[in-house]
């Protein structure tokens, strides 16, 4: 009987903290094979050898990164943080031309990340107050996190659906970024600290009660069942999908 032919990957930002963990998973993976590791001066072209590619780059790039894989007919799967509306929407477009190809642009790979942001969305309708706090290395280059603004967003589009306004906050006068970011009117609060990787709290209040529900990366490794998972998926779901959390089954 033949076996399956296996998965062609290529790893952009091959060289990086998260390509190098990328590329050590992908090569244990059954079923699936390396075949390109491109990095900062190499021509995305080589990911053309690739049915899939992963991109763990940096915010300025993987914009450009995603348009020339979708040209490629290459599947695309994103964890590189800095996306919004607008490059999603032209990601969208650019998809049109080629309606067999999928990209997923998922800001945290974690599978605990990913259900503390579900569980977060759930809970936010019933509490009054709900802040966010993300908490990395001191290597990262952009705050707030892209977990911390996925998570936010989830959340507001919960309260807004359930009627409900802003949370109460009296504070008029503070220094600048004393209450964090607001994202979708959440407050947003960035921790980096040498020793952490990565980490999230949301904080929801009531009169009398908290809830936190807080995830913990360790170990960039935590990330790997989720890439992997991806990387398997995806051939399967042509266009743009945005989070983890819709090739999760979760109902
Ligand atoms: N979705 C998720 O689960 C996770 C997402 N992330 C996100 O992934 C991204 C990468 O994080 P991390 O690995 O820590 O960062 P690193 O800085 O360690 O790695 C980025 C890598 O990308 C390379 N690079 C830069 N520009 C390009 C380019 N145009 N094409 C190809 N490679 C390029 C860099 O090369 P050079 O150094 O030479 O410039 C470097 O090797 C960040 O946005 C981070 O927030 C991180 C962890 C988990
Ligand atoms: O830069 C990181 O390290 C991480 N980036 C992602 C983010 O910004 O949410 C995912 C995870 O938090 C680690």
């Amino acid at each position: 009987m033949n076996a399956l032919p296996s998965i062609k990957v290529a790893v952009l930002g091959a060289g990086g903290r998260m390509g190098r963990t990328v590329c050590d998973a992908v090569e244990a993976a059954p079923g699936l094979e390396l075949v390109a590791r491109l990095d900062h001066d190499d021509d995305v072209a080589g990911a053309a050898v690739a049915d899939v590619a992963v991109d763990f780059t940096v915010p300025s790039a993987t914009e450009a990164n995603v348009h020339a894989l979708v040209d490629l007919g290459v599947h695309a799967v994103v964890g590189t943080t800095g996306w919004d509306a607008d490059s999603l929407a032209r990601v969208e477009r650019r998809l049109a031309t080629q309606p067999t190809v999928g990209v997923l642009v998922a800001p945290n790979f974690a599978l605990g990340a990913v259900l503390a942001m579900v569980f977060a969305a759930k809970a936010a309708r019933w509490f009054e107050s709900v802040e966010v706090v993300e908490l990395h290395h001191p290597d990262k280059v952009d705050a707030p996190s892209g977990t911390a603004r996925h998570t936010a967003a989830a959340v507001a589009r919960a309260r807004r659906d359930a009627g409900l306004g802003p949370g109460p906050d009296a504070t008029a006068q503070s220094l600048d970024g004393a209450r964090g970011a607001v994202v979708d009117g959440v407050h947003v609060h960035a921790v980096r600290l040498r020793g952490l990787v990565a980490h999230e709290e949301i904080l929801l209040g009531n009169p009398g009660e908290q809830l936190t529900i807080r995830h913990d990366s360790f170990d960039r490794v935590s990330f790997m069942p989720g890439v992997l998972h991806a990387v398997r998926t995806l051939p399967g779901r042509p266009g743009l999908t945005v989070g983890l959390e819709n090739l999760l089954d979760l109902g």
